[in-house]
């Protein structure tokens, strides 16, 4: 990776989001990697230019709220560090971000949005995702009822891309097109200018201190003997479990309400980098690759599905996160305190459980022998605890680029493409193919009874 090796075989490509934070350290040869500095400059002005207020709507009015249309790693980077950075963020400016194709998603969001301070952000690596076009098409269309002029897009649409072509052929100013490479994959791309969305809302000052948080794992990871490297030691603990004690999920547990979006960001991250049945050379793997990932903030997680992590029958490994500090020390701490009493003592209950011995002393000898059973827990499961100072972007980013350097590990392990994402494609084309046969039931054609009867029925009873 560091080398700039094409290590993403299938699409014949480097894997280079560590040069989007590199800051001059490592000698990286790869076309493209000397703009960077040029992308974050621009990042800089264009950010600064809109919370400064200079950057003027149509009107002459300045811009208070941010919809970011992008979907994939294009909508979950910036969805998910915003929001844990949201103790950073300009509160007079709000960031909304549309991701589904459902026309709900947008219409939702538009109904409390003005058309004379609203800033759309298009972010599609390839410019070509049909969701993402589709309600970009839709937001111009909702913008220029009110703006009426074309001209006046160019202050209301910027584009984060590798397509210039098409961003132009949209409509998109070129000076308004923030620049990156196809050596930045869709679910790492939150440090390019798929970023954007989070300079905006936390500053450049801020997005930088995230990247840099961000490279100082990386040089960890490059330097650090295998021993004693964060991102190792987590990827062969979870080789462990999940190839030897046949664990088919991973939960991320983080204690922070800031991070309610990690687990939903890291689904994609780890999902769709490891999720991959056949090695790099084209073989059939005969053991198991990237695990389930899911999760939820502490504590609610804890009166929902703990009960199964607890005393079900999977074996489901856990990451436990929290920070020593809050950023809202309401109560005296009191609130903090408390959580952080559940963070510790929710691992120590699973790797330690409670006998049957002490469950009977428990309950006293009057109790049946069905109850004191239900009370045990067998304990021996497993998790990792990562306790850190403060929820600060740099910490976020040294956090983000840990679990990045694991998916890395995990699938050099297992021998197989962690930066391609062929399995996204079948359904895309199938969904093409159908989308041309919705009109009439006569079109539907060359499909199994199931789907045929689905869509005479949406033909028959849809009204619009
Ligand atoms: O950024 P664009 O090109 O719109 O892609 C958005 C997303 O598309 C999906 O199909 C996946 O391939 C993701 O990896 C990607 O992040």
């Amino acid at each position: 990776m560091f080398a700039g090796e094409h290590i993403n075989t299938s699409e014949d490509r480097a894997v280079l989001h560590i040069a989007l934070r590199n800051f001059d350290d490592f000698k990286i040869q790869e076309e493209g990697v000397d703009e960077v500095g040029g992308v974050l400059a621009h990042i800089k002005e264009f950010s600064e230019a809109v919370r400064g207020g200079s950057w003027k709507g149509y009107t002459g009015k300045t811009i208070n709220t941010i919809v970011n249309i992008g979907i994939g790693g294009s909508d979950l980077g910036p969805v998910m560090v915003t929001e844990a950075l949201k103790a950073y963020a300009k509160r007079d400016l709000t960031a909304h971000f549309v991701s589904n194709i459902d026309g709900t998603h947008l219409a939702e969001t538009l109904r409390i949005c003005d058309p004379e301070r609203t800033l759309f952000i298009i972010a599609s690596k390839t410019f070509t995702t049909q969701e993402t076009i589709t309600n970009a098409e839709s937001a111009r269309d909702w913008f220029l009822a009110a703006a009426k002029d074309k001209a006046h897009v160019a202050k209301h649409f910027v584009a984060l891309s590798t397509n210039t072509k098409a961003v132009t052929a949209f409509g998109i100013d070129k000076a308004n097109m923030f620049q990156f490479w196809d050596w930045v994959g869709g679910r790492y791309s939150l440090w390019s200018a798929i970023g954007l969305s989070i300079a905006l809302y936390i500053g450049y000052d801020n997005f930088e201190r995230l990247l840099k948080g961000a490279h100082g794992m990386d040089k960890h990871f490059k330097e650090t003997p295998l021993e004693s490297n964060l991102p190792v030691l987590m990827a062969v603990i979870g080789v462990w479990y999940n190839d030897f004690y046949g664990s088919q999920t991973h939960a991320l547990l983080p204690y922070d309400q800031y991070l309610h979006k990690f687990a939903d960001y890291f689904q994609q991250g780890d999902m769709e980098s490891n999720g991959k049945f056949v090695t790099k050379g084209g073989q059939r793997v005969d053991y198991q690759t990237g695990p389930i990932i899911w999760g939820a903030a502490g504590t609610n997680g804890q009166h929902s599905f703990y009960q199964l992590v607890h005393q079900g029958t999977k074996l489901i490994p856990a990451d436990f996160l929290a920070p020593a500090t809050t950023h809202n020390p309401i109560a005296a701490s009191k609130h903090h305190r408390i959580l952080l009493s559940n963070y510790f003592a929710q691992p120590e209950a699973l790797a330690f459980g409670k006998t049957e011995e002490e469950v009977r002393k428990e309950v006293g000898s009057n109790a049946s022998e069905a109850l004191v059973k239900s009370k045990v827990f067998e304990g021996n499961r497993p998790s990792n605890s990562i306790l850190f100072p403060k929820m600060t972007p740099n910490m976020l980013g040294a956090l983000i680029a840990l679990y990045e350097h694991k998916i890395f590990t995990q699938g050099v392990i297992w021998g197989i493409n962690s930066y391609d994402q062929m399995g996204v494609e079948l359904g895309k084309v199938l969904a093409k193919n159908i989308l041309a046969q919705l009109g009439k039931p006569e079109d539907v054609k060359g499909h199994d009874s199931s789907t045929t009867g689905l869509i005479h029925y949406y033909q028959k009873h849809r009204k619009e």
